[in-house]
Parts: C-alpha cells; structure tokens; sequence
C-alpha cells in the first residue's frame, strides 16, 4: 500500500478540521472550563491513530507515529491560524485601543504583570495612553467611561458574570454564582444577615476585637521606656484584625490571631493561594492549574479545615448570645427540605468560607490606606478626633449608630475608597446576546468588560485634582465629584457588596477608638512610600508593610 500518498491527499483535511473546530467550536461560547479535557482528547485521538494506521492499515510503527504527528501538526497549523488570522484582523473589537498583541491572547496581560503583579497600576497607566476604554484581550475591554457603569452593573443590566467566576467551580459561593435568578435567591438568605438589626447584634462581638487590637497597641507603647514607641506594622495588625473578626462573625470563633500575636496557618495559606492570582492568568490557565493540583494535600488539608469549622459552627446554632452572619444561613439550611439541603451543603460551606474571604482583607486595605491618610495629610487626624470626639459616650465607648452621622470621618473613608479602592480593577462581567451600547459606542455580544475602579478615580474630569485627597468631595464639595457613578469601591447593583455596612461599622469603630487613646505617626524611616506604590493586585489589594508609631494621649 502506499502509505505516502494518501497520506498526502489527507493533508488539506487535517488543516481544514483544525478551521472547523476554531470556528465552530472553540470560537463560540465559553470553552475555557476543561482545557484537561481537549488536552486529553487530543493525547487519546492520537495515540487511537497510531494504532488504528498500525492495526488496520498495517503501518509499521514508526510510519504510524511519524503520520499521526504530521496530521496533529497539520491540524493545530489550521486550528491557530484561524484563531490568530481572526483574532489579529477580523475581531469586532479591534476596534479598540490598547496594546496590539493583548489582541491576540490573555496571556499578553499576565506577560506584562507578572514581575510586579500590579495589574491595577497597568491598567491605569493604559488608560492615561489610550483612553476611556482600552482592549486588553482578545474578548476583553477596561472601561472608565462612568456612563457605563450603569449599564453594565445596574438591576435592569443584561450583563452577567463572566467566565472568571466559574475559576473555581465546583466550590460554589454567592460570590461565583453567575445565573442572576439563582444568585437573586442566594442573596435573599444573606441579605437577613445584613439588616440593620443584624448589624446592630454584630457591634459587640466586633468590640471586643477592637479591645483586643487596642491591648496590642498599648503594648507597643509599654515596652520601651520613655517616650519611645514600638513601631506597628498595620498592614499586618489590620490584617489580623480584620480576619479575627471575620472568623468569629463566620464561624462562631475568631482565629485567635489577636491573643496569639501571630498568623493562624490557614489564613496564611489563603493569602499566599492569592499570590497566583496576582499573575492574572486566563481562565483556562487557572483551570489547568486546578486540575493539576486539587488532589495536592495542601489544598486538601485547607479545604478539610473550613469544613471542620462548619461543623464546628453549626454545633452552636441556636446556643449563641449575640448572632453571628453564619446563622441566618445555617438557619436557612436547616429549615430547608432535606432534599433541597442535600444540594445546599457545598452553598453553605463556600458561603461562610466566602464571609471571612470576601469581608477580611476588604477591610484591613481600607483601614491600612485611611491610616496613611490620616498621618500624611497635615491636620487631619487632629481635625477627625474632634469630630469623633462628639459622639464619644460618657463610658468612652462610640455606638455604630453615632459614628454613621460623622460627616468628615465617614467621608474621609469614602475618600480612601476613591483612591484605594480594595478591588481595584473591579468586577469582570459578559455583555449579552444583544450587546450593548454605551451612548452612541457599540460594545459587542460576549465581550468581557471590567471597570477598574483604582483608574476610574483618579480620572480628573470626574474628580477634579485627583489625586489629593479631599474628604470635602463627599460633604460640602460636591463639585469636586462630576460624575456621581465614576464612585463604586463596593460595586454597584444587584451583585454589590453585601457587607458594606458592616465594614463601615468596623472601619468607623476602631478608627475612633484608635484616634481617641493615642496620636499616630508614621514609625521613624517609614514614608509610605511602598504602601502606596508597590501594591500587588490579586483581585483585593496586596499590600506591603506599614509602620506607624502609636503614642499614648495625655
Ligand atoms: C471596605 C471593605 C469592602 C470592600 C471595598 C468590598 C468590596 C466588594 C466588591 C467590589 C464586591 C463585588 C465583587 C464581585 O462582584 O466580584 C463585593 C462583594 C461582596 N462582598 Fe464586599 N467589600 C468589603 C467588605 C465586605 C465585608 C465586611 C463583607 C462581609 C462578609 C463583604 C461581603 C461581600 C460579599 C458576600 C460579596 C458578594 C456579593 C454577591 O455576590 O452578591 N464585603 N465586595
């Protein structure tokens, strides 16, 4: 038989499949979720050739190997040329500015980041090149037009959550749920969690950690004599603090972090988990990775400790004096069908994971960012401890309800999300089957949009001398905000931060009572320099070490 020449009159087929499958397949809805998949369809059909060519036709080995080889390259020379012929000329969005080869592949962005993994610094100096909205993949748009905000995020928007949200699956969360009638379902049971009388029952569990913080700074002016004081890293402490919090508000007992002074290994695992993130990989990358790796027993011993702390929790249902978040979702949980629980299990164990994740570092951010503020900018802290001293109760004590209606310390807050923004490049989410428009600019179906928050805020037609920070935007300089959707630290709409009060109520609350016992300074040899120029982003804000010094007032 002549092997060589029908060989060769298959060849043009080979490369025509490899077209086909771009364009029909992989061209057309999310196939990012299973790269494992088409990599071990492909390794499968090849070594099926090979024995099919050897049994069948009686190829000799070699002759099989060399053939299938020929074809698998024949067929992914078709499968990329397609891929990059459409991508480089042929996409709607080329439209668009933005750097030529981020056209051709996600993996240009995470190219471009991964030294400093300052995705959100990228982004904001490819917005002062190019402009208001900027390609940065092949399906992909950053936008700071603040007319599109609305369209994007708002209740009536036909956008929804795009591919990155599945990066995990199958742990679920509210957080990753992207079909907006089963996510409006899960966000009724939290929303329980966060009415104005819950958060009332959260203020004295949360004291007792600002007690604790307190104790750490009183400390740190103890331990040297006279009038020194021992330097605090506060990125770290806030860090602890907010995560102590959480962990009680989650799971019905904090991490003991604050007692013991140091990191509980699960957090820190999630923290360095995070540093991957940093490199901004595609999808399909991450899904590669999780393949590779779930069965690793670090992640499993991660995993394991999460659970046994559910289980931990739920022990103490109906036993607790104060409620916890957890509670109304366990509440919902147990008065479930047995059936629907079944099904719930893996919602409610990414549900209070995704309370200390989603409510820890948030805050800690904007604490550590408020706190550069407040010891950089001459006479502000001075100004703010007047204010808050108003509201100081005859025990010394501040209630959240007092503290909601300090105008300049609330404002100084909402200016540090401005310019620090804890989820700085914002929230990827599709454009319909319709596209959509932003005034007159057509953006087309399926396109990635994300809204950088950390860029949006600095825009000076938005907000005018934009990188000062003047709380008075927010109180009697209303002109200083000429957009009011330019402002979304908390994202906006139906899938906005759900914990956004009780954040304040932490930020508000041990901001006052830091500010009442001690005057801060920025620790001898600290500039916040770092703080404010070397943060990595990792969906939150990674922040370097801060040194503040804490002297106790007269
Ligand atoms: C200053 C602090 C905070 C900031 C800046 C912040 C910011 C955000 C942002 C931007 C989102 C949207 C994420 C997305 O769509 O992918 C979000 C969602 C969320 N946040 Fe916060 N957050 C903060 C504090 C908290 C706290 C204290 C909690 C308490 C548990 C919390 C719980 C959540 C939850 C559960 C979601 C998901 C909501 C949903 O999918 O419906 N956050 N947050």
């Amino acid at each position: 038989m002549d092997h060589s020449l029908s060989a060769l009159e298959a060849r043009p087929a080979a490369v025509l499949a490899g077209i086909l499958s771009h364009l029909l397949f992989f061209k057309r809805g999310e196939r990012q979720l299973h790269p494992e998949r088409y990599l071990m369809a492909f390794f499968l059909a090849f070594v099926a050739s090979i024995l099919t060519l050897q049994y069948t036709a009686d190829f000799p080995l070699r002759v099989a190997f060399q053939t299938t080889a020929t074809f698998a390259g024949l067929y992914l020379t078709g499968l990329y040329s397609s891929l990059i012929l459409y991508r480089l000329l042929f996409n709607q969005l080329n439209k668009f500015p933005g750097p030529f080869w981020a056209r051709l592949s996600s993996l240009y962005i995470a190219l471009r980041v991964r030294k400093n993994k300052d995705f959100h610094m990228y982004l904001l100096r490819m917005h002062q090149k190019h402009g208001r909205i900027v390609r940065i993949g092949p399906n992909d748009l950053s936008i700071i037009d603040a007319d599109c905000v609305q369209v994007v995020s708002s209740a009536q928007s036909k956008c929804t959550r795009s591919i990155f949200y599945d990066q995990h699956l199958p742990i679920t969360s509210l957080h990753v749920t992207r079909d907006a009638r089963e996510h409006a379902q899960r966000r009724r049971v939290w929303s329980r969690a966060f009415s104005e009388s819950a958060l009332r029952g959260y203020e004295s569990r949360v004291q007792k950690y600002n007690d604790l913080l307190l104790n750490h700074v009183r400390n740190s002016n103890s331990k040297r004599l006279a009038l020194q004081c021992t330097p605090m890293d506060m990125t770290r402490w806030f860090n602890i603090y907010s995560f102590d919090v959480m962990g009680d508000l989650g799971f019905g007992q904090s991490f003991g972090m604050l007692e013991a002074g140091e990191m509980h290994w699960a957090v820190a695992t999630l923290q360095d988990a995070l540093t991957i993130v940093g490199f901004n990989f595609p999808t399909w990358v991450i899904r590669l990775l999780h393949a590779l790796f779930s069965g690793n027993e670090a992640v499993r011993k991660f995993q394991g400790f999460f659970i046994s702390q559910l289980e931990h929790r739920m022990q103490l249902q109906g036993k607790l004096d104060n409620l916890d978040v957890s509670h109304y979702l366990i509440d919902h949980f147990l008065k479930s069908d047995p059936m629907v629980q079944k099904k719930l299990v893996p919602m409610l164990q990414g549900d209070t994971r995704l309370i200390i994740i989603a409510g820890s570092d948030t805050t800690a951010i904007t604490l550590t960012h408020l706190f550069y503020y407040l010891t950089t900018v001459p006479g502000l802290q001075e100004r703010v401890r007047q204010e808050i001293n108003e509201y100081r109760q005859l025990d010394g004590s501040f209630s959240n309800r007092d503290l909601q209606s300090a105008p300049l310390l609330n404002a100084c807050i909402n200016e540090t999300l401005r310019l620090h923004p804890a989820v700085a490049s914002g929230v990827p989410r599709k454009t319909p089957k319709t596209g959509v428009h932003i005034r007159d600019i057509y953006i087309p179906a399926d396109t990635v949009i994300q809204m950088p928050w950390f860029s949006m805020g600095r825009d000076p037609e938005y907000f005018p001398d934009p990188e000062r920070f003047i709380p008075e935007r927010f109180t009697n300089r209303p002109d200083l905000i000429t957009h009011k959707d330019a402002w979304g630290p908390f994202s906006v709409g139906p899938y906005n931060c759900i914990g956004k009060n009780l954040a304040y109520m932490e930020i508000r609350g041990l901001t006052a009572r830091l500010l009442t016992e001690f005057n801060v300074s920025l620790a001898p040899g600290e500039d916040g320099q770092k703080l404010i120029n070397e943060s990595k982003d990792h969906f939150t804000l990674g922040l370097q070490p801060f040194n503040l010094s804490f002297k106790k007032r007269q």
